[in-house]
């Protein structure tokens, strides 16, 4: 078995919603970033690369490259899950929180669960999101934008 983690954080920018765990959710502002500022996505990714010590997100897709500007990114996550199992792991599971005051993410919990494992290829009860806010504490308490923290754990395919 190996252990992975992983941390991104993106601040608000324009735009009517954020990309959560690849599930489009409402919100008055967006999220600034190269590419979708898909916090949830690039945290995990960081989780799988991390536990093949892989490098992390940035070394596999440059934010000088300008293909990834404003890229999927669930199209990350597919590559990173590509890289594991070509080396002959998968995903045993992974626990993601999402850190934001607003939106709410219990509504959308599901769907990026859903999103996630589809795109893994694993089942629905390897994959946990959860959400909390930071007390009004700090630059993710003032609604200045969204972070996200993932553990993954690979098992041998
Ligand atoms: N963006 C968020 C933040 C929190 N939740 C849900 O609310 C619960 C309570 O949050 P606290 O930070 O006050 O502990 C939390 O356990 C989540 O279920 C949410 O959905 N979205
Ligand atoms: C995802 C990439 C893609 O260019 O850019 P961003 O969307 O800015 O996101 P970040 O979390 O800073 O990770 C770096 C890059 O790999």
């Amino acid at each position: 078995m190996r252990i992975g983690q992983g941390y991104d954080v993106h601040a608000f920018g324009e735009g009517d919603h954020v990309m959560l765990g690849g599930v489009r959710v409402p919100h008055e502002r967006g999220l600034a970033a190269h590419s979708d500022g898909d916090v949830v996505l690039h945290a995990l990714c960081d989780a799988m690369l991390g536990a093949l010590a892989l490098g992390d997100i940035g070394t596999h897709f440059p934010p000088s490259d300008p293909r990834w500007k404003d890229a999927d990114s669930r199209v990350f996550l597919r590559h990173c899950n590509a890289l594991l199992r070509e080396r002959g792991w998968r995903v045993g599971n992974a626990d993601v929180t999402v850190v934001c005051e607003r939106p709410k993410v219990g509504p959308h919990a599901q769907a990026m669960r859903e999103t996630i494992a589809a795109d893994l290829g694993v089942g629905l009860d390897a994959i946990s999101v959860k959400a909390t806010t930071n007390e009004r504490m700090g630059f993710i308490g003032r609604g200045e934008g969204i972070a996200a923290l993932a553990a993954c754990l690979l098992v041998a395919a």
